[in-house]
């Protein structure tokens, strides 16, 4: 058997949770062949729901998990951990935006950089999902500068997926049979769902549906998919959600497929002239664990015009937390 991998899980008691401890625990995020030891983070007030969740991991019998902590200290959670699930962090209703939630959940990300700062394994990979993730990230990043910028990703996956899904549909075919759909910027209203250069069946995608469709009904349909569900369901998306993290890290860990690459808010290098340091979602490909921004794709006006609407949001948000960074 194979040394358990260290996950860490924050506002473990909460929805997304639910639907992404067990399967971490049944084997979806490393394989059927890597031990895991989990480590879930709550506030004191959740203990008895953690208490729960734990009773139940124990009870799914899984050979896989040889371990669980329970704490309400990020340093305890964090200590040793090599992957780290970021999703503690107050949701939003209907009738909110994401960057509403900018000043109630800032503050955690800044102490719980500092805890994965002093607590986590060097190579440590981290996601934040807690919203706004972007820009939440940004300050985990910020307060941890003993961790490599790499460390420290926010997920786009689920919109990601949400656009794969929604073209697959359109265009009658097996999510399979898509490839190098993106998405560009924030997660928020302003992100840039990009078909110029996805296939759909090896050709190109945007020769098979029509223009309009892709302007007016694509790319407002997966921007507001988040808003879609909270309307319909009255609570935030978690089973999805819960999976797109786990492809996210999956992908890191293990690599993306050669000829195509996810969606990853990751810190800017400057890549097609996106201000440096931002958590700007790009197509990435993986290989051997180490992420890498896909670089010279063409952009014409259209697409450069959205990517920099989608920058000017983030670096409004980056303003607004710059007391935290
Ligand atoms: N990036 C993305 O694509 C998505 C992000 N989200 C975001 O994920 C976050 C979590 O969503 P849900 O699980 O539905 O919310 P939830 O309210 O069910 O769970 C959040 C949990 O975090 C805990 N928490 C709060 N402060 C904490 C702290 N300082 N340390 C540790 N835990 C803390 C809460 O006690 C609660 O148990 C929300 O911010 C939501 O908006 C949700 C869906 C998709
Ligand atoms: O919309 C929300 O608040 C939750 C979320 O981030 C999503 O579903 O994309």
């Amino acid at each position: 058997m194979k040394t358990p991998v260290h996950v860490a899980v924050t506002g473990a008691a909460g929805q997304i949770a639910y639907s992404l401890l067990f399967r971490i625990a049944a084997g979806d995020l490393f394989g059927p062949h890597q031990p895991v030891v989990l480590k879930l983070l709550d506030i004191p007030s959740a203990e008895r729901v953690l208490e729960g969740v734990g009773m139940e991991l124990d009870d799914c019998a899984s050979p896989l998990l040889h371990g669980i902590e329970v704490s309400s200290d990020p340093s305890d959670v964090f200590d040793g951990a090599e992957a780290v699930f970021m999703l503690g962090a107050t949701p939003r209703g209907p009738g909110m935006e994401r960057r509403d939630l900018l000043q109630v959940n800032a503050d955690i990300f800044s102490a719980q950089g500092r805890a994965l700062d002093e607590a986590a394994s060097r190579r440590v990979r981290i996601l934040v999902v807690g919203n706004p993730a972007n820009t939440n990230a940004l300050i985990a990043q910020r307060n941890a500068p003993g961790l490599a910028p790499e460390c420290f990703s926010a997920m786009t996956r689920l919109d990601h997926n949400r656009a794969i899904g929604l073209l697959a549909r359109h265009c009658g075919c097996n999510v399979a049979d898509i490839a190098r759909v993106a998405i560009w910027g924030n997660h928020s209203p302003s992100q840039y769902p990009d078909l110029h250069h996805a296939l759909v069946k090896g050709r190109p995608a945007l020769e098979q549906v029509d223009p309009a469709w892709y302007v007016d009904e694509f790319i407002p349909t997966v921007q507001q998919r988040g808003a879609s569900v909270i309307a319909i369901r009255g609570k935030s998306s978690a089973a999805s959600a819960a999976n797109a993290a786990l492809d996210h890290m999956r992908s890191w860990f293990l690599g993306t497929p050669k000829d195509d690459w996810v969606s990853m808010a990751v810190a800017s290098d400057g890549s097609y002239g996106i201000a440096e340091g931002l958590m700007f979602s790009f197509p990435v490909a993986v290989e051997n664990g180490r992420f890498r921004i896909v670089q010279d794709l063409p952009l014409n006006a259209f697409s450069r015009e959205r990517l920099r609407l989608t920058e000017a949001e983030l670096l409004e948000e980056r303003a607004m937390v710059s007391h935290l960074i």
